[in-house]
């Protein structure tokens, strides 16, 4: 990729020759094969790239890789990761046009969007990199003179599986907090979105990181198990759904490997008749528009207090109808194509099942067909909104990971807590009012890792991100995120004779 050919590319254009996977500190091709993948241009349907997935061989070959710098980068003191990490922010910052074109062919969504993402990917590896020379353990003083200390000492080999939602971001948020710690790590996007994660590891390489200290393999379920169940691999930090979740935890609980799990949402958005309305009507569009609706954490359950549910319901409708769908570098689109062929089908199966349930539809929901001709086979979607919605319909239990929003009025503020909280998820919570005192009481009983007071969907980086139930566990963001991929060494030091039982 050449950077300024990138920024000044149109959709309809792209396409990836060099090796998709980065080992050594150089982009390779994988020295063995658990089959071939290819990745599409969404906005046209175009493939943009064909690529070998990585077999146990390859695998092996990047843990080893990773190996050998852990033994350099672990040595090096916060300040020296620090001024690394600084560099990579910088140089992210400075080819922030091109990384987000890469990232708004090879996922969809629209380039006022995928900056967006990139600020926060920079902003991330600052964060680390300020955190990075402060890590320390304690001092403890005990009888007779003797004093014990802690040090706080990396993991070793990281590894992370990332979604296809962002890419780049999540390679980012999971990769600084794993280098600012020492470690190394051997990084997995998602086969759908295998492009910009190389980006990243040029830039960690041209920053001035030891070659193999951030490595990518590319392929599906297959090279994602042989990175879990490898032995030298210290730590799984793993984005995706609920039921590879599952999968990743059971493999790593046979290698007693700690984890984190980033996974799927059904997450409320309460709504009070006190709002600021404006505020409401935005914020809902932000908690289930961005990225076409394909965010973990957004608000697709909207609970509307009686008083002003048709007000409500209006303005959303009104403001849904005039999101601009279409070509996703186009500087005025606001919301581009789904992420591929099955996923749009199975976003527009579950509108379909709402209508069935009684749901009804107050617009989109319907495959939309730009007038542009080269869009014309990309995944283009209206979206959706849903009204008529009750607590027990499909749409309103499962994660439909697409521009759905589903209505739902209620009474009180007790009766809307029992039903925000009645489900096995537990990512995100949202709450619009006037009164403070009711926004701090409800987001206490609000069952979410990440609750939004008059808004939703912002990330800033200083703040942890993470779930509750069955949403995951352990932290993104935040200071509490360098404990998820650091281990604590207890040092007792004695300073008279040992006293001995025996
Ligand atoms: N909580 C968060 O921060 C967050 C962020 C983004 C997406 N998500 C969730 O991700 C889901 C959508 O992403 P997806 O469709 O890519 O999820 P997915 O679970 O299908 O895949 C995620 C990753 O896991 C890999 N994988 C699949 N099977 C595996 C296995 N057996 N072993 C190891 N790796 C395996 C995939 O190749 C991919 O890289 C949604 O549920 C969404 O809510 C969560
Ligand atoms: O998909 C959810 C994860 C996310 C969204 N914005 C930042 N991270």
């Amino acid at each position: 990729l050449q950077p300024s050919s990138v920024a000044a590319m149109s959709t309809g254009t792209f396409v990836v020759s060099q090796p998709l996977n980065y080992r050594g500190g150089a982009r390779v091709e994988p020295a063995d094969a658990s089959g071939t993948e290819k990745a599409f241009e969404p906005a046209t349907g175009r493939v943009i790239a064909t690529f070998t997935c990585s077999g146990e061989k390859e695998v092996n070959l990047a843990v080893q890789n990773a190996k050998a710098a852990f033994k350099i980068w672990s040595q090096k003191s916060g300040m020296e990761r620090c001024r690394i990490l600084l560099e990579a922010a910088r140089i992210i910052r400075e080819r922030e046009d091109e990384i987000a074109t890469v990232e708004c062919i090879n996922n969809g969504k629209s380039i006022f969007e995928a900056r967006l993402d990139i600020d926060t990917s920079w902003q991330c590896l600052e964060y680390y990199a300020g955190l990075a020379a402060s890590m320390a353990g304690e001092h403890i003083q005990l009888p007779g003179g003797s004093f014990g200390y802690t040090r706080r000492e990396p993991l070793g080999v990281c590894v992370g599986i990332g979604a296809w939602n962002y890419p780049f971001q999540i390679a980012s948020w999971k990769s600084a907090p794993a280098l600012a710690c020492g470690n190394a790590m051997v990084f997995k996007p998602s086969p759908f979105t295998p492009v910009s994660a190389l980006l990243l590891a040029e830039i960690y390489t041209e920053a001035g990181v030891p070659p193999g200290l951030f490595n990518v393999v590319q392929g599906g379920a297959a090279t994602g198990q042989f990175l879990c169940q490898h032995h030298d691999v210290a730590k799984v930090s793993f984005t995706g759904s609920v039921p590879t979740g599952m999968k990743i935890m059971e493999m790593s609980a046979k290698g007693i490997k700690p984890v984190t799990l980033e996974l799927g949402g059904k997450s409320p958005l309460i709504i009070f008749s006190d709002c600021d309305m404006n505020n409401a009507v935005k914020g809902a569009l932000m908690a289930n528009f961005l990225t076409q609706g394909q965010v973990c954490c957004n608000g697709t359950r909207v609970f509307v207090q009686k008083e002003i549910l048709d007000k409500f319901t209006e303005e959303v409708v009104k403001q849904t109808q005039r999101i601009k769908i279409g070509d996703p570098l186009l500087e005025d689109t606001r919301m581009g194509p789904l992420i591929n062929r099955p996923h749009l089908e199975r976003v527009l199966g579950f509108v379909k099942v709402a209508k069935e349930q009684g749901a009804k539809v107050l617009c989109g929901g319907d495959i939309y067909v730009p007038e542009d001709p080269k869009l014309k086979d990309g995944y283009y979607m209206r979206p959706c909104v849903l009204t008529n919605c009750r607590d027990d319909m499909t749409c309103v239990k499962e994660e439909i990971f697409g521009p759905v929003m589903s209505i739902l009025s209620f009474d009180t503020e007790a009766e809307v807590l029992e039903r925000a909280n009645d489900t096995t998820f537990g990512l995100a919570a949202g709450v619009f009012t006037r009164d403070i005192q009711r926004a701090h009481r409800v987001v206490a009983e609000l069952q979410a890792g990440t609750c939004f007071i008059n808004n939703y969907n912002v990330s800033p980086v200083e703040l942890p991100f993470g779930g509750y139930k069955k949403s995951g566990f352990g932290r993104e963001n935040g200071r509490v995120t360098i404990e998820y991929y650091s281990q604590l060494k207890t040092v007792c030091v004695e300073m008279g004779d040992v006293e001995s039982a025996f």
